[in-house]
């Protein structure tokens, strides 16, 4: 398991740096008052709209706050520091002074301001893969890539194994055991049976986690399986913030019964299928680490390259060929956007 979590030094350093440039941001603006302090409470925004935040006290309280000026970047998940307010305003009754620092953030490549973030502190990210449609082992690989640069813990599920049968079973099996080789961590589930689900539940708490994973692998059953109380959630939320169809599309965090928190959107589930940097995508296969720099030619493709490290680790029975392939082939898809280039418009 130590070895899904590494982090290579260049990951950490870039989260290290984005780290305290946020604090600093944060705490260099406000101006407390000493009056303010004393009534500023710690909350959770649980959903950002436009310049409005919903945030949830201490005691499960939701209150629908405006955020100070100074405040540059606040997104679903922020830890916050926020004051009730005087009187409730057109239902604002509260205001957001600083943003805590941030554990984790799930970010994606955006137009305008280079990148957007979606949602901070997830501490678990699970891939949802499934038997229909088909196990594909190279989306998963993408979506482990994504993670990793992240730094949250990835977790694969394989969902729906009420469809195995003697026509799948020893492939998909096959391919989840070299993940589970490697360290990650592999549950199998169905929604259908109910498999998987009570050791899912156990896997849930403690953490704030998102699902994702390809369309129609189960996220959304998932998602009502184990929150049946989900949609009267959303329907109330819309109703009181005029905002209607939008509070869909905007993250937001829930709660689990049994303990732990999820964050869902449409955005955070297509997240791993955004654009990836070959550096990226290098350092997401974390059993690569060691052989990567050590290839003949420092430009090695890492393709058909005499002297290529990755290669000869793949001869020698030091990482799965599965896994180079699949390596080989995000890098050479890079270039040509199919996958990506619906989000990053
Ligand atoms: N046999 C079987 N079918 C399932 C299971 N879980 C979900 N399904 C079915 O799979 C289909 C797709 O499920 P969704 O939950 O909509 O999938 P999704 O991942 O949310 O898809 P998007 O919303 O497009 O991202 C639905 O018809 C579900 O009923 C399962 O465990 N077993
Ligand atoms: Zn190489």
């Amino acid at each position: 398991m130590a070895k899904a979590k590494k982090l290579t030094k260049g990951q950490a350093r870039q989260i290290k740096a984005n780290q305290s440039k946020k604090l600093r941001k944060s705490t260099e603006k406000v101006q407390w008052q000493d009056d303010e302090l004393a009534a500023a409470e710690t909350g959770t925004v649980i959903s950002r709209f436009g310049q409005h935040a919903d945030v949830e006290s201490s005691d499960g309280e939701i209150f629908r706050c405006n955020l100070r000026r100074s405040i540059t970047s606040l997104v679903c998940g922020d830890k916050v520091l926020w004051r009730k307010g005087k009187e409730t305003q057109h239902s604002i009754s509260g205001v957001i002074e600083a943003v805590h620092e941030r554990d984790s953030v799930l970010s994606r490549p955006d137009v305008y301001d280079g990148v957007k973030h979606i949602a901070a502190n997830i501490s678990q990210i699970l891939i949802v893969s499934s038997v229909l449609p088909a196990f594909n082992a190279d989306i998963i690989d993408r979506y482990l890539v994504a993670a990793e640069q992240t730094g949250i813990t990835p977790v694969i599920l394989l969902n729906k194994v009420d469809l195995l049968d003697d026509s799948n079973r020893e492939a998909i099996e096959n391919q989840l055991n070299i993940y589970r080789k490697i360290g990650y961590q592999v549950t199998y589930m169905s929604n259908e049976t109910g498999e998987g689900i009570a050791e899912l539940k156990l896997q849930l708490s403690q953490h704030t986690s998102v699902f994702v994973g390809q369309s129609g692998v189960g996220k959304s059953t998932l998602t009502n399986t184990l929150m049946p109380e989900l949609g009267v959630v959303t329907k109330i939320v819309s109703e009181n913030s005029g905002l209607g169809q939008h509070t869909t599309t905007v993250a937001r965090l829930y709660h689990f019964e049994q303990g732990g928190d999820l964050i869902d959107s449409p955005g955070i589930r297509e997240f791993g299928l955004w654009h990836l940097s070959p550096e990226q995508v290098s350092n997401g296969f974390i059993e690569f680490d060691e052989y990567l720099g050590t290839c003949k030619f420092r430009d090695c493709k890492h393709q058909n390259d005499p002297g290529c490290a990755l290669i000869a680790a793949r001869d020698e029975g030091k990482i799965f060929p599965e896994r180079l392939a699949s390596f080989q082939k995000i890098l050479a898809s890079l270039g040509d956007n199919t996958l990506t280039s619906r989000f990053n418009d």
